[in-house]
């Protein structure tokens, strides 16, 4: 079974603006809301696909039971521990570009944090989690750790898809992958990047670690994948950008739904990125219809 854990989701209000005049009355063209956080739109990904997933994390107040609803709707197996406070609204401004406000998140208490430990405590070998996005200051920088070190002790696969220490942190625990994109890359080694060869150094420097994949996104440039033995890398699909959120979550459910199925890895890669393509080339995340469209137009070549 696919576990995704969202210790902050969000609901997205997407917000369009024709010219955003700061210091003025501004009136929305349109508005979306979303149920979001990373962890969340990898589940919704994953159901796309027919990947068997439940997304588990925290959720409460209004907008915590938005969210609960909406994926209800979708059939998308969850199980969220409820807490007492309200799960954070997170703005997504489109005005020619995109402007992201994203809330800290709510107050996580210790009981509340000990309830998410316990349901991970029933994984099992096989299981792969994917712990995904930003954690709620309340619940103090070392929570990752924590829920990796559940995933250790019921030998489950691990996903990390955050940035910084708790990225590096993470490492040495082998993570079945990692998704950094380029600019996280450069940032993580404290370095500017500027070529291909460039993005491989530092992605190996990801494997040797401890990643067992590395899989590093690179907007509409493209995409590589490095792993113990060998190096690719893929085009992306060629389409009209509507919306780049939830586009890094889009490849990981994708690679992680594909990968899950049969350890096909080049097909795993090629989903990953019809999907995130999807994603980009979409108002919401990717639909299945959208994903298989794209998937045939993803070339991938050994380097
Ligand atoms: N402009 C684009 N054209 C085509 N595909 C894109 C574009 N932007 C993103 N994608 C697809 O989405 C994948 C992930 O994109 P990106 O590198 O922006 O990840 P990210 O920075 O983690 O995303 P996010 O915006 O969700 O944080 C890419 O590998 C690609 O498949
Ligand atoms: O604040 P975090 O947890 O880093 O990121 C949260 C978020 O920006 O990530 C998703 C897109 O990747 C959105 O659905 C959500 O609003």
């Amino acid at each position: 079974m696919i576990y995704t854990v969202t210790l902050n989701p969000s609901i997205d209000y997407i917000v369009e603006v024709d010219d955003l005049k700061l210091g003025d009355l501004n009136r929305m063209n349109r508005d979306l809301k979303l149920p979001g956080g990373k962890g969340i739109n990898v589940s919704r990904v994953l159901n796309q696909l027919g990947a068997e997933n439940t997304a588990l994390g925290f959720l409460g107040g209004f907008t915590g039971r938005f969210i609960n609803d909406k994926l209800q709707e979708d059939e998308i197996q969850t199980d969220f521990v409820t807490i007492a406070d309200d799960t954070r609204i997170n703005i997504k401004l489109k005005h020619g570009e995109e402007t992201e406000i994203n809330g800290l998140g709510p107050a996580i208490r210790p009981e509340e944090a000990a309830g998410l430990l316990n349901k991970l405590s029933a994984l099992q070998k096989g299981d792969i989690v994917i712990l995904s996005g930003s954690v709620p200051p309340s619940l103090g920088a070392d929570f990752y750790d924590r829920l990796i070190n559940v995933c250790k002790q019921t030998s489950a696969e691990f996903v990390i898809d955050t940035t910084g220490p708790a990225l590096m942190d993470a490492l040495v625990h082998e993570p079945l992958l990692v998704k950094p994109n380029h600019h996280e890359l450069a940032e993580l080694f404290g370095v500017t990047i500027d070529t291909q060869e460039e993005l491989v150094t530092y992605g190996r420097k990801l494997l040797e670690t401890g990643a067992k994949h590395v899989l590093i996104s690179m907007a509409g440039e493209g995409a590589l994948l490095i792993t113990k033995t060998d190096v690719y890398h893929a085009s992306v699909p060629k389409g009209v950008v509507k919306n780049s959120v939830g586009a890094g979550d889009s490849m990981i459910g994708g690679f992680v739904g594909t990968f899950g199925l049969n350890e096909d890895l080049l097909e795993a890669f090629r989903m990953g990125v019809a999907s995130g393509s999807a994603t980009a080339f979409s108002d919401d995340l990717a639909t299945r219809e959208l994903i298989e469209k794209l998937r045939i137009q993803v070339i991938i070549t050994k380097l």
